[in-house]
């Protein structure tokens, strides 16, 4: 669950005098997600997302994100679209947060996403990467490679209350991947946060992306890292070379990965499940208990992180490499 901000009524049915969405029917908080407080909008026109952005979204941001969706959309990307008010302005302010409404997309997240929702992510990814080559919006990764050094240092020695020793571990970690992160490799605008619960599919299609609110210009082949680790690990923390081939092969398909690329795969997944288990650390270590949010297991990256630094090569994630 998470909401973080919560709405009244009234101050819910004022905030939409400035729309021509008709009148509040009902309201309610939706359950998944933990960065930002959604709520699933019913109007006389119809039903909509509410979404108040809380502290990972920066307000100056803001105009990134609702850009580069309705860039994505003219793109024929299926996106949410945010809602004008009468004013034109899409961003308001709401319980004290920044606020906006969005299309409601049709489709439901996949909880245990197999083969081919690996594949077709892997497409989706692929194409958005294409879709956003000419937006001319740019925004730095706040949660860069650069940004985990400072993140882990504020978890601090809590971590070795999450696990004896992590700290420790997470320091040695970022060492290897601050001395080996690649400088020269293809950027572009990434998701960075594409994980199941943000890919939808309708009868079995994939119907459309959202949450793009860490969306920026980072390394293409780190957002198709992120995919590896968020879609192509199995319950019991086993990778599954085949979804891991079938995504890299449907994103091949789309965009061609260099050579380059691919051979720094392994460092760039070791970067992707140390942003997530840091973010997902210093949660669980700072969201008061009892808060309406469902804090994510810190340990499940962690796991994950250990993985990636047993690979040797791409070849360990399904890649047919050319060259051994
Ligand atoms: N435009 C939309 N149409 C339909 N459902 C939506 C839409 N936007 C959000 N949702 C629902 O709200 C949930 C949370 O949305 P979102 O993932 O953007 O929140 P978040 O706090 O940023 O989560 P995360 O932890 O994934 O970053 C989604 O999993 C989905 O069920
Ligand atoms: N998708 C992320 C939450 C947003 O940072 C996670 O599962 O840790």
């Amino acid at each position: 669950m998470a909401v973080y901000t919560d709405v009244s009524e009234p101050q819910l049915s004022a905030f939409l005098e400035a729309y021509d969405l008709g009148t509040l029917l009902s309201y309610k908080g939706i359950a998944e997600g933990v960065e930002n407080s959604n709520f699933l909008l019913r109007t006389t026109g119809g039903t909509f997302i509410l979404t108040l952005y809380e502290k990972r979204v920066a307000r100056g941001d803001l105009p990134f994100f609702v850009g580069l969706m309705l860039h994505l959309a003219s793109r024929g990307l299926s996106c949410p679209l945010p809602v004008e008010a009468r004013d034109r302005e899409t961003l308001r302010d709401l319980a004290g947060r920044p606020a906006a409404v969005f299309t409601f997309l049709e489709g439901m997240w996949t909880r245990r996403p197999g083969v081919p929702e690996c594949r077709d992510v892997g497409a989706a990814l692929a194409g958005m990467h294409a879709a956003a080559s000419d937006f001319s919006g740019t925004r730095p990764n706040a949660l860069s490679v650069d940004a985990w050094r400072p993140l882990a240092e504020s978890c601090g020695a809590d971590a070795d209350r999450v696990e004896p020793g992590l700290s420790a571990e997470i320091a040695a970690e970022l060492d290897a991947i601050e001395a080996a992160w690649p400088q020269h490799l293809p950027t572009g605008v990434i998701h960075a946060d594409l994980f199941p619960d943000n890919v939808f599919f309708l009868g079995g299609q994939l119907s459309g992306l959202i949450d793009f609110y860490f969306a920026c210009n980072d390394i293409l082949a780190y957002d198709l890292a992120i995919c590896l680790c968020a879609w192509c690990f199995e319950a019991d923390g086993a990778f599954n070379v085949t979804k891991g081939r079938a995504m890299i092969e449907a994103y091949r398909r789309v965009r061609p990965l260099s050579e380059v690329e691919i051979v720094a795969l392994p460092i760039l997944a070791r970067g992707a499940a140390m942003r997530f288990l840091l973010t997902r650390l210093y949660d669980w270590l700072n969201v008061p208990d009892g808060s309406f949010v469902t804090k994510k297991d810190p340990k499940e990256y962690l796991r994950k992180s250990r993985f990636h630094r047993t690979v040797r090569s791409a070849a360990d994630y399904g890649i047919e490499m050319d060259c051994p």
